[in-house]
Formats: C-alpha cells, structure tokens, sequence
C-alpha cells in the first residue's frame, strides 16, 4: 500500500491513493532535451554506495549495510544487491517529500517520482494496484523476426507499434493543448514538448510518405507498361479477325473507335498525372488546423482500434464422433484436480497461470488418442501463422511457425459449473501463436468482453462451442479481450474442453527498451550488434516522455482466479 517517505511503520492514511503532493526534489522528464536514459536502479544503487543517502535514512541503515559489502563475494552479484537491499526504502536511497507505491510482487517500496508515475491522475493510480516495479516488471513482446516492410525505418519501431505511439502522442498533445489553452499557460513546458514530440512522429510519416511515394511511381510506371502491351495486343486480336461482313461493319467500326477512345483517355491521364507529379511529403511541421482538437462529434459503433478479433471463429465438427469418443473415454478414466467452478487436467509441456492448482514442472506425453488431434491444430495454426507472416513462408525452415505443446483439459459438470472471466495471457505463451479450444460433450456459450472499453466501439460477442468443434483465438487478442463461461450456460451433463496453446519458457526473459533515438543501437536476437541474446527477446518503445509509454501497458490483466 502507498505511504510517505519516512514513515515506514504507520501505514498511510490515505484513502485516495491519488492525492499526490508532488516531491520538492522531483526529477523533470521533460526539461532541455528529450533524450531518456533507464539507469538500472541496482547500478545506480552500488555506484552511489551509501555515502549518498538522504538524511531521513531508516531501519537497516547504512552503516552496518557498508560494512556488509565489504565481506561479500564481489564476484557473485546477485549476493552482494542483495545484501545491499533495503525494500522499505526507495533504491534511489534519499528522502524526498514524496509518495511511495510498493511494487505487488516484490513488495520494494519506490519513490513516485523515481517511478515516474508522478504525471499519472487519479484514474491511473487506482488503476495500479496490481503494479509490478522496474525489477519484476516483464513485458510481453513479440518474438517474430520483423522483416523490412514490417518495420518502420525512422523510429526501427514495428509499423503496428509505431502507429500505435502516433495515435497515443496525438491524444497526448490534444490534451495538453486543451490543458494550457484552459489555463492560458501558453509556454507551458509540457505542452512544448508534447509538439516536439509529435514533430517526431511527423519525421516516422514523411518517410513513411516517402516510401508510399515511390511505390505509387513504380506501380504507375507498370500499370502503363501493362495498358500499352494490351493496346497492342487488342490491335492485334481486332486485326486478325475476318473481313467484316456488311452486316458485321457496325461492329468493326465499333472496335476501331472504341480502341480510339481508350488511347485518348489513357493518353488523357498520363497527362494528368504528368502534371500533377508524383505524391510529395507533407511539410514538415504542419500547422494543425485550429479546430483539430475540438471534440469530434459523436462517431457510431465501429470496430476497435487495435484491429484485434475476440476470436478467429469456431470450426464445427473438427474431429469426428469415433475420435471424440475415444478422447472423452480417456478423460473419464483420468484424474481431474478440482479448481474454481470446473476441474483440470493437462498433458504436454507444463502450463500455469495465476490460481492454477498444477505444479508439474515436468513433460506428460500427448496421449496417442490425442496425437492426431493435434497434428490437426498445427496444420491450422501454420496455416494462420503463414498468413500473418507471408514474408516467412518462403523460408520456413528459418522461420518454423510456433506448434501446440501444451493442453489443458477442463471438466464442466452441468450448469453449476463456470470458468471465471479471465485472458490466456500468460507470458509463456508463444506471442504469434493462436490458442485453440476443442469442445466434447454439451455445448456451452462462451462469452468475450473488453478489457480496456471505449466508447462507441461494439467489441463484446458470445460463441456457442459445441460438442467435436473447435475455436481459436490468437494470443495477441488476450491483452483485449476476457473470455469466461457463465453458471447456467452448460446443460445438465459433461462438458470437456481442451485448451491447445504453444508454450515456450523463453518468452519469460523478455526485455522493453523504452526510449528514443538514444536507444536504437540497442537490438534483439542474435548475430546482431549490440544485442542482447537469443533468450532475451523483446521490444522497442519509443517514449522520451513518460506519457508516451501507454499505461495499460503497465497494469497486470486478471488472471484465473
Ligand atoms: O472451456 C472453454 O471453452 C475455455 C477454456 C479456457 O478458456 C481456458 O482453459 O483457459
Ligand atoms: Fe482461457
């Protein structure tokens, strides 16, 4: 829970966790220039040692830990931070008059300020009561090879990412704008800085013009190539064709003018785009108009903006009844675990999630009756993969599309049954892989909602799995939507439901570059400078300033519970 620096013991009286006085010593993310620098709080800490700590120094002071640090192995890091450690005290080591936020997993106290979450409002706040600290902070990214059409060569942000920074700096600006409009604080720092940082944005959209550009020139220049061939092959075909007969000539001559006409009219628009030249840049500083940030007017339902699907659709009758049979006739033979509102059972590499009652660490072969099931639902989840990466289709062998390893079975026993709202977010879940849900037994209605709602936007829906089908969902679409299975929804009898997802350790080390130009040297992968690993994967963030980075981003989805 929040409390003041330097009063550990009695907790805070603060009912709105928002009230925020500002530190007197708080750090400014936006002054002189834009540039943001992560300096790792555990450097930071052993480089200042503790003759730099403030004058409010609290239990676990800094005498005994400098001794400490004399008699630790200097060669086992890990050690020596730890002995350092002091989690009630932020590890910038000083008092500030601040506000301290204690991260939910490793229980660190941290500065407000030292956390950046200072600029947040209320809303915000409330909103981080799950929040994890920059040392147990593990972002989820996608571990698909960008290829260069992906990628947006100004900010090395992938297209996707980069837009989604644009539409947030849009908003951001908007709301300053409006801010010190309000305010008359027309010189307001922040609002400066939130135009610098959409004239970088402007810099990743004049390239991005550029190369439209190009590509319209070059797809003009084959059009006509194209339209001329056909123009000679038409004369030719029209040529060729017998003499007309009286009752034919209309016809010929029909053929002859109508020839005339598409030469003059292509002629006509060569012309045209002759004189009005290629597509050019925008400049680069535009002028917004002055009505640019006026509230739009109420716009209808349409489709959200992330582009994400609750659900890639339902295939009925995917297995057939012989197979069905032989897979239910298994699971009632096996042993369930009782869990909230349904019991579970699970085959393949191990998979938890928070609530999970499973603590098997080890590998459980895919029963044979299985086997062919899931050869199915890989052909199916190549098949999207390859869809959605064309570019790594034409080498497969270098871009293998991740495989179901991983099944999670879970018995419902009439209508008392439920599985809680929750998303497969997990993050040992491959993050381009799709998860698939096959349904033996009676039918049940499962049911999607948004996690982040908008105004506006008709994103909840509702699908009936029935007996041998099978959904899917991409792994993506779980940090948007929740899914879950209402008590009522399952008729009397038994329902099983067995979840296939591509499960992979490696995505737990993953790392989040926020930053800006400053920052992108900085790769992922491997056979890259200045890398950091095949096993830390990761992505890049363009954020100089705090409110760039998107909060949800910061907040924990809820789990199983
Ligand atoms: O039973 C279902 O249809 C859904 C199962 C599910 O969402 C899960 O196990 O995570
Ligand atoms: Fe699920």
């Amino acid at each position: 829970m929040p409390r003041r620096d330097n009063q550990p013991t009695t907790p805070s009286p603060l009912t709105k966790p928002f009230s925020i006085k500002p530190s007197s010593k708080s750090k400014t993310y936006s002054g002189g220039s834009s540039r943001s620098e992560y300096v790792s709080p555990v450097n930071n800490k052993l480089s200042r040692g503790k003759s730099g700590s403030g004058s409010g120094s609290r239990t676990g002071s800094s005498k005994g830990e400098k001794s400490k640090v004399l008699e630790v192995d200097l060669s086992d890091t890990e050690s020596l931070c730890r002995s350092l450690w002091n989690s009630d005290k932020c590890p910038c080591n000083n008092s500030l008059d601040s506000w301290l936020i204690d991260c939910s997993n490793c229980k660190q106290y941290w500065h407000l300020d030292c956390v950046t979450l200072n600029g947040l409002n209320g809303d915000d706040i409330n909103k981080l009561l799950k929040w994890r600290c920059p040392f147990c902070y593990v972002a989820p990214v996608s571990t698909a090879q960008i290829t260069a059409d992906d990628s947006c060569m100004t900010c090395r942000n992938t297209k996707t990412l980069r837009d989604a920074n644009h539409a947030f700096e849009v908003a951001v600006a908007a709301s300053h704008i409006k801010n010190s409009a309000a305010s008359n604080e027309a010189d307001d720092l922040t609002s400066h800085s939130s135009i610098l940082a959409s004239e970088n944005s402007m810099k990743c959209m004049e390239s991005e013009f550029k190369q439209l550009s190009d590509r319209c020139n070059q797809m003009f220049h084959d059009v006509s190539k194209n339209v001329a061939k056909l123009e000679t092959e038409i004369t030719k075909f029209v040529s060729s064709q017998p003499l007309a007969t009286s009752s034919d000539l209309p016809n010929t001559e029909t053929h002859s003018v109508l020839l005339q006409r598409i030469s003059d009219q292509l002629e006509a628009i060569s012309q045209n785009q002759a004189n009005t030249g290629p597509i050019t840049q925008p400049p680069s500083h535009p002028v917004p108009p002055v009505d640019t940030f006026q509230d739009p007017p109420p716009s209808p339902p349409t489709i959200a903006q992330h582009h994400q699907k609750s659900t890639g659709g339902i295939i009925h009758e995917f297995i057939n009844e012989n197979t069905s049979t032989s897979i239910i006739d298994l699971l009632q033979a096996s042993d369930f675990k009782s869990e909230n509102g349904r019991s579970t059972l699970s085959f393949g590499e191990p998979y938890t999630y928070t609530g999970s009652k499973s603590n098997r660490s080890t590998t459980i072969p895919f029963p044979d009756v299985l086997q062919p099931v899931v050869d199915k639902i890989n052909q199916l989840q190549k098949d999207i993969f390859y869809a959605d990466h064309p570019d790594m289709k034409k080498n497969e062998a270098r871009h293998p599309a991740p495989l179901v390893n991983s099944c999670l079975v879970n018995r419902f026993t009439g209508p008392d049954s439920f599985l809680p709202s929750h998303s497969d977010n997990e993050i040992m879940i491959h993050p381009e892989s799709s998860i698939f849900t096959l349904s033996l037994g009676e039918s049940a209605s499962v049911k999607f909602s948004e996690i982040h709602p908008e105004p506006n936007l008709v994103y909840d829906t509702e699908l009936t799995s029935d007996h041998r089908s099978l959904y899917h969902m991409t792994r993506k679409s779980q940090d948007f939507f929740r899914h879950a299975i209402d008590k009522g929804s399952i008729a009397n009898g038994n329902r099983f439901s067995l979840t296939f997802r591509c499960v992979s350790w490696k995505n737990r080390n993953s790392t989040c570059i926020i930053g800006d130009s400053n920052t992108g040297m900085l790769n992922f992968g491997v056979n890259k400078r200045s890398t950091f690993g095949e096993l830390m994967p990761g992505q890049k963030y363009w954020a100089p300033l705090f409110q760039h980075y998107k909060l949800n981003t910061f907040i924990e989805q809820v789990d199983h519970d």
